[in-house]
This record gives structure tokens, C-alpha cells and sequence, in this order.
């Protein structure tokens, strides 16, 4: 059985080879964020969190001092840095996010690096956040997009007990569904699901739809297991730097489903643009469900003379802002509080009155406040930011590009030009002298009185999942809009459990911002049954 200590050891000791390989090795690339520097935000965080004599050797090792954390001038991990927030407020003409957005742009997403992409990045990027911010990061816009989902109709079809794959739903297929007992009007169903796999896929169908249109989905098969190969196995690979003729089947095969979906966000962006001026679309595809997201930023790569093909690489990177934190998320959520002795009961009671259900067999969910579910369960809200807690691995990385003085535990310090500083939010979530306990899921931690009123309130305190400053997350209001509704529809409707009869929780492993489960959770899962 693998314990988190042991697989956290493990890492570190690859991580520390290939960083010493990497620093050796690493061509020496202007403005791109270097590999060996993902290596190290990795490892700063890993030692500083277990603290001990590894902690004691680095920070007698590091270049500077104070809340500055690395071995080199281009790079510097800030650890615990009281004025991080502002430092990542400054202007964009001193503090950049984006050599870090085009080093993901050609590493990762598959763009090809050349001095013109780049300057149509830099040049482009504002106007393509523009349609992004107006949708996922406005309270009213974020909660409309989400009501055209249907969470509770989509909730209602969480399992549909069928074993023939035709009649599934696209969120079951790759959840390996055993039907235990078929659902009759007789004897309700049971079923045996991999928890994680189920939900992820879930929350994809929920999201992308709204953004790509339907058609999109139902044209590409694979989308959702290329997504999450592409996720999961190649992103990380490629980010600490392992060439991509690595003779390893996990390269090949992610590399595989990386052209995959560079091929078909292609081909969408045809479409898009052809319904867009008006003519028709390749294949007959309906687009009358496209986004004005997706629109107003193909007028944007239209303005800024994108080819076809760019445009394709410059949505997978939205395709994955969307997808790639908010499902695994989604299921930690879900994972904590069915797990958690007690608390599935609490939370149906909380949100019973924002969640009316029908008296039908089965039953259904007649209507759903997505608004009040966000606004007036505290508790709720506080599983939620308790996920954040133990679950997200945020980190804010930016260039210096002006000289920045810095005011440093009573010390100035001058961040150079030319220097990427990076901020990991996620050492203050494991640090015991700011959560008790902070291995263990108390989502109470997260619920005060309010001053003024006494009623119970939920802040987030030091908690960062979305980043900080100017580059902070632009889909924060969706994403928790989302979790929120499919959480709480799941465990309004559905009964969940352990198929091995005990609750336990897989080991966690680093993610792509959150951390993954080493193994899935395979649970038995049934209609609720009303109390
Ligand atoms: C639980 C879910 C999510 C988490 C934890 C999360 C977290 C983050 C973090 C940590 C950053 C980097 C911030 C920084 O550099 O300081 C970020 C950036 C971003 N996220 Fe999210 N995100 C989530 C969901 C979403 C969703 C649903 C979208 C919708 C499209 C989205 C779009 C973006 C974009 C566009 C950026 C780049 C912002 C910029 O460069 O200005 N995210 N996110």
C-alpha cells in the first residue's frame, strides 16, 4: 500500500536528480521559464513543509536570504512573504506573467516557438482574457452560463445502471460501471463505480458544452480520455523538461493524444470562424450552442491575424484552464464529505431549503438555487474552501521586468530584470501553526461568526487556490458556481460508499495544481434513500 510519506520521499528524490541534470543540461533559452525551475518550486515546497534538516541544508544553501528560497539569480521560490499580494499586483511593465503563459504555450500546449507567436501573444493576450472575464468571472454571467447545464437533470443521470455502453452516459464510460442490481420500480440499483473517474468526467460534460457547444463533444469520441492522458501524464513530463523522443510508451501515447486534441480545437476553430462570417460550417456542424466566449475570441484571433491552426493551441489552453482544476476539485469535494462521518447528513439538511426534491420515485430535482446554494450554506462553503485547503496546489509565477526593490523582514532586496520569482501558495495550507491538523479534513476551520450579525460566515483567511494578483484565475466565480451545483445535486440524489465497506482515502500525488489521487475509489453507489 503506498503511504503519502513514502511516495512524497520518492518524489523528492527524483525530482532532485533531474533537477541537478536539468540545471546542468537545460539549453539556455531567453525569457522561458526554465525546467529545472518547476523542479525546484516542487522541492522548496516539499522540504519546507516537512521542515527538519533537508529545510536546515536549504536555506543555508539558498543565494540570498530573507523570504527568498533558490540557488540562482534566475529563479527564486518567495516563502511565506508577507507582501506577496502586492508585490503581484504591481503593473504588468514590472512583473509579467507572460513569458510563463507562452514557456506553457510551446513546452506544453504544443505551439511552435518563434519570435512572431510570440509577439502575437503578448500582443493578443488581453483582448483574449477579455471574453473569458466578462463569462467565468462575473458573478450574474457565470451563474446564467451554469443554469443552461441543467446540473439537476444531469445529476439525475449520475448512473443510469445500464451495462450496455450505448445507453450510458459519456460521464460513465470510463468510470469501469459494474451494475449490481438493474433499477426497477421494484428494487432500487445499485452499482460499482472508480469514484474519481465518474465524477471528473462528470463535471467535463457539464462545463465544456457551454463552452464549445454540444457538437464539438458528440464529434470527438476520445476528447475526454485524451484530455485527461494529455493532463495527467504529458503535462508534467514536459513541464520539469523530459525531451519528447524519450523512449517512453507514457510520452508517446500522451504526445499521441496531445495531437489529437490539437487537431480537433483546430478543426472547431474552422467551424467557428466559417459560422462566423456566415457561411457553413464543415460537416453541417450545429453551432448555434457555440459561446460568445468562444466567438468574441476567434474575432480576436481574427483581428490579430492567428492562423487556424494557432488558434487551435491557443484554446486548448482555455480547454484546460476549464477543465483540468475544477473536476478533481469537484471530487475531493465529494470524496471528503461522503467520507466524513456525519457530514453527508449535515449538508442535506443545509441545503434542502435551496434544493427542492419531488416525492417521485426516484426522485428528482424539481428546482435548484444555484445563487443561495453559493450564498447561504455556510457549511457547504466551507467543505469547499476545506478542499481548497488539503487539495489545490496553486503557484503564481511571474518575470521581473523592471528592477523591484523589496521590503524584506526589515531588509531591502532588489529583484533583478531578467529573474522569475514564483509564490506556492500551497506550503501555508499544510503549515500546522496556521491549520491544526492540517492533514485532517475540519471544514469547520473555515467557519467564523460574523462580527456584526453572528451569523456563521466562511472567509477564505491565507488560503490562495486561485492564485494572486493581476494573473489571479479569470474563472474563479464559475468554477466554484459549478462545484457548488454538482456537488450538492450529487449528494442531494445519490447515495455513496465504499465498495470495500471502510472509507479510505487514496494517498495524494502531486498534480497539474491539484493533487491527484495515486489510485481511484471504486464505491457503490445507490439512490439516495429519503430521510
Ligand atoms: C477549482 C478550479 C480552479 C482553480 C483552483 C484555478 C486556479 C488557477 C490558478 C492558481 C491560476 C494562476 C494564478 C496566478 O498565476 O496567480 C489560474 C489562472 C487562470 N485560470 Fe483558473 N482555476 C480554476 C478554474 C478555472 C476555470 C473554470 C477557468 C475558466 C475558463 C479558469 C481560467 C483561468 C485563466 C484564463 C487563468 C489565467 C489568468 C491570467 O493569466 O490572467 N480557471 N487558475
Amino acid at each position: 500500500m503506498v503511504n503519502s510519506n513514502n511516495l512524497y520521499e520518492l518524489i523528492a528524490v527524483v525530482l532532485f536528480t533531474w533537477l541537478l541534470y536539468a540545471v546542468i543540461f537545460a539549453p539556455k533559452k531567453h525569457n522561458l521559464f526554465p525546467v529545472w525551475a518547476t523542479i525546484e518550486v516542487a522541492l522548496t515546497s516539499l522540504i519546507i513543509s516537512s521542515g527538519g534538516f533537508a529545510r536546515r541544508i536549504l536555506l543555508s544553501i539558498r543565494r540570498y536570504g530573507g523570504s527568498l528560497v533558490g540557488l540562482t539569480s534566475k529563479h527564486q521560490v518567495l516563502v511565506n512573504f508577507p507582501g506577496a499580494e502586492r508585490l503581484m499586483s504591481q503593473s504588468y511593465h514590472s512583473i509579467s506573467a507572460g513569458p510563463v503563459h507562452y514557456t506553457l504555450f510551446t513546452r506544453v500546449f504544443g505551439a511552435n516557438d518563434s519570435p512572431a507567436l510570440k509577439k502575437k501573444l503578448e500582443e493578443s493576450y488581453k483582448s483574449l482574457l477579455a471574453p473569458v472575464e466578462r463569462t467565468y468571472l462575473n458573478e450574474a454571467a457565470a451563474g446564467a452560463v451554469i443554469e443552461k447545464a441543467d446540473v439537476p437533470k444531469m445529476a439525475a443521470s449520475f448512473v443510469t445502471f445500464s451495462s450496455n455502453r450505448k445507453s450510458m452516459m459519456r460521464w460513465e464510460l470510463s468510470a469501469a460501471i459494474r451494475v449490481i442490481t438493474p433499477d426497477t420500480p421494484d428494487k432500487p440499483g445499485v452499482v460499482e463505480a472508480n469514484l474519481q473517474s465518474l465524477v471528473r468526467d462528470f463535471g467535463f460534460c457539464i462545463s465544456t458544452p457551454l463552452l464549445y457547444g454540444q457538437d464539438f463533444m458528440d464529434r470527438y469520441p476520445q476528447l475526454l480520455d485524451d484530455f485527461w492522458r494529455f493532463d495527467n501524464d504529458l503535462f508534467p513530463l514536459l513541464m520539469i523538461g523530459l525531451p519528447k523522443w524519450a523512449p517512453l510508451k507514457i510520452m508517446k501515447d500522451g504526445l499521441a493524444a496531445r495531437a489529437r486534441l490539437l487537431d480537433q480545437m483546430e478543426a472547431l476553430y474552422r467551424r467557428i470562424d466559417q459560422y462566423q462570417r456566415g457561411d457553413s460550417a464543415d460537416f453541417g456542424a450545429d453551432m448555434s450552442d457555440i459561446s460568445n466566449t468562444a466567438l468574441e475570441r476567434n474575432k480576436v484571433y481574427e483581428r490579430e491575424n492567428w492562423s487556424i491552426k494557432d488558434r487551435g493551441v491557443g484554446d486548448l489552453t482555455l480547454l484546460w484552464g476549464l477543465n483540468a482544476n475544477t473536476h478533481p476539485v469537484l471530487f475531493w469535494l465529494l470524496a471528503y464529505t461522503y467520507s466524513t462521518p456525519g457530514l453527508l447528513e449535515r449538508l442535506r439538511e443545509e441545503t434542502a431549503p435551496h434544493i427542492k426534491l419531488s416525492q417521485a420515485h426516484p426522485p428528482e430535482i424539481k428546482s435548484m438555487d444555484i445563487a443561495t446554494l453559493c450564498r447561504d450554506c455556510p457549511l457547504l462553503k466551507a467543505c469547499l474552501f476545506e478542499t481548497y485547503r488539503m487539495s489545490v496546489e496553486a503557484t503564481s509565477i511571474r518575470y521581473i521586468t523592471e528592477p523591484i526593490s523589496i521590503e524584506d523582514g526589515g531588509c531591502k532586496r532588489e529583484l533583478k530584470s531578467g529573474m522569475f520569482i514564483s509564490v506556492p501558495h500551497s506550503i501555508i495550507q499544510r503549515d500546522s501553526s496556521v491549520y491544526a491538523d492540517p492533514d485532517t479534513f475540519v471544514p469547520e476551520r473555515f467557519l467564523e461568526a460574523d462580527p456584526e450579525t453572528g451569523k456563521p460566515a466562511v472567509r477564505y483567511g491565507k488560503l490562495k487556490p486561485w492564485g494572486m494578483g493581476t494573473a489571479m484565475c479569470k474563472g474563479r466565480k464559475f468554477a466554484e458556481k459549478e462545484i457548488v451545483s454538482a456537488g450538492a445535486a450529487i449528494l442531494s440524489l445519490w447515495d455513496i460508499d465504499p465498495a470495500s465497506g471502510t472509507w479510505k482515502l487514496p494517498a495524494m500525488a502531486p498534480g497539474t495544481g491539484v493533487k491527484k489521487p495515486v489510485e481511484d475509489i471504486r464505491v457503490v453507489i445507490k439512490r439516495r434513500v429519503s430521510s
